[in-house]
């Protein structure tokens, strides 16, 4: 069976690899025609993702009628999800999974409620974890969770996704399992800009301790089970966002916290999401102390030692 992705960034041409590599007939989309035409003959995506060699069983195209099968793998920024599967209207009905992570600003939807209300015929699943796209282009180990409300849909794609580096974990759990991998994005930028503005390591393990919590307030009141936010979605994804320069939300974080400019070419989607997460979070009266810091660093409202002691003079109370 052949699978597509939608997306031809550092994840989606990481996906493609491996799924290649494991004998799965892959194409993969980029909308820009000539880093495809590139991709397609160079067998690398030289822009994303340099020194991985794409597999003989991976197709590069720009068009969107070239998509093979009934599986999708849509792997483009958060903020962009609609906007991509607006202009592919020929995906409604498919499995499509959701690759990204984060919540769009415009509307508060995570991914699964964006695929519903622009696809509405679609399954929609979303696959997140901890995971670096150079990691999984390089071959190394790495677990994921892949849920979908459509339990019969979610065993088959669990058996499509695996590959021998890829151990896929299932979840019926789409709620948890997006705000997991939205939220870690936020708390990763909280723990960069501590590091980088030299408040310790004790600081960052407080972050993602009080981030976990935070991001379980919002998960639960959402409906999610406690159980998938300390998965892999939630609290393995944090520890790894949180802890490596190799995350983007983190380096940005870091930027931060050492008044230094970040390339905004980079995908960050934490910063978008801190301030949808917020939005959400006061609809529903949920305190997200951290959050809101992030969001107050990213107005330029305070700095991140500022921030910190907000955090700390805020009214004692159980843990
Ligand atoms: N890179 C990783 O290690 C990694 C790992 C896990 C999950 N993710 C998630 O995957 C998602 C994509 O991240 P990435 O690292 O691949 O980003 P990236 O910046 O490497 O690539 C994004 C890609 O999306 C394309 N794109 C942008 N807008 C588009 C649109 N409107 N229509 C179609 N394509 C569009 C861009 O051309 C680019 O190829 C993010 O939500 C990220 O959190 C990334
Ligand atoms: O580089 P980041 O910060 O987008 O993180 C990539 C993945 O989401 C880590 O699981």
């Amino acid at each position: 069976m052949s699978v597509s992705v939608l997306g031809a960034g550092a994840f989606g041409t990481s996906l493609a690899i491996s799924l290649g590599l494991g004998g799965v007939p892959v194409t993969l989309w980029s909308r820009d025609p000539s880093q495809a035409k590139a991709m397609q003959e160079s067998r690398e995506n030289a822009l994303r993702l340099p020194s991985a060699k794409l597999p003989d069983a991976v197709k590069v195209t720009s068009d969107l009628n070239e998509l093979q099968g009934d599986v999708v793998l849509l792997a483009v920024p958060m903020q962009k999800l609609r906007a991509a599967l607006e202009a592919a209207p020929m995906l409604d009905g498919k499995t499509l999974v959701a690759c990204c992570k984060g919540i769009e600003l415009t509307s508060g939807q995570g991914p699964i409620e964006i695929i519903q209300s622009v696809a509405a015929n679609a399954t929609p699943a979303i696959l997140t974890g901890p995971s670096f796209a150079a990691d999984i282009a390089k071959g190394l180990p790495t677990a994921l969770t892949l849920a979908c409300e459509d339990e019969h849909a979610l065993q088959s794609l669990q058996a499509l996704l695996m590959t021998p580096n890829l151990r896929i974990y299932r979840s019926t759990d789409t709620v948890g399992a997006s705000i997991g991998g939205a939220l870690k994005n936020v708390m990763a930028i909280a723990c960069g800009a501590a590091m980088g503005a030299g408040l310790g390591e004790s600081a960052r393990a407080s972050l993602i301790t009080r981030g976990f919590a935070e991001m379980n307030r919002m998960a639960t009141a959402m409906g999610a089970q406690a159980d998938t936010l300390a998965g892999l979605s939630g609290f393995g994804d944090l520890i790894l966002t949180c802890t490596s320069e190799q995350s983007r939300n983190y380096s940005y974080g870091l930027s931060l916290g050492r008044a230094e400019t970040f390339d905004a070419n980079i995908t960050v989607e934490g910063a978008a999401t801190a301030r949808a997460t917020l939005a959400r979070a006061e609809a529903l009266k949920i305190d997200m102390p951290i959050t809101q810091a992030v969001v107050a660093l990213l107005d330029q409202k305070l700095n991140v030692r500022e921030a910190m002691s907000q955090l700390l003079a805020r009214p004692p109370k159980k843990e």
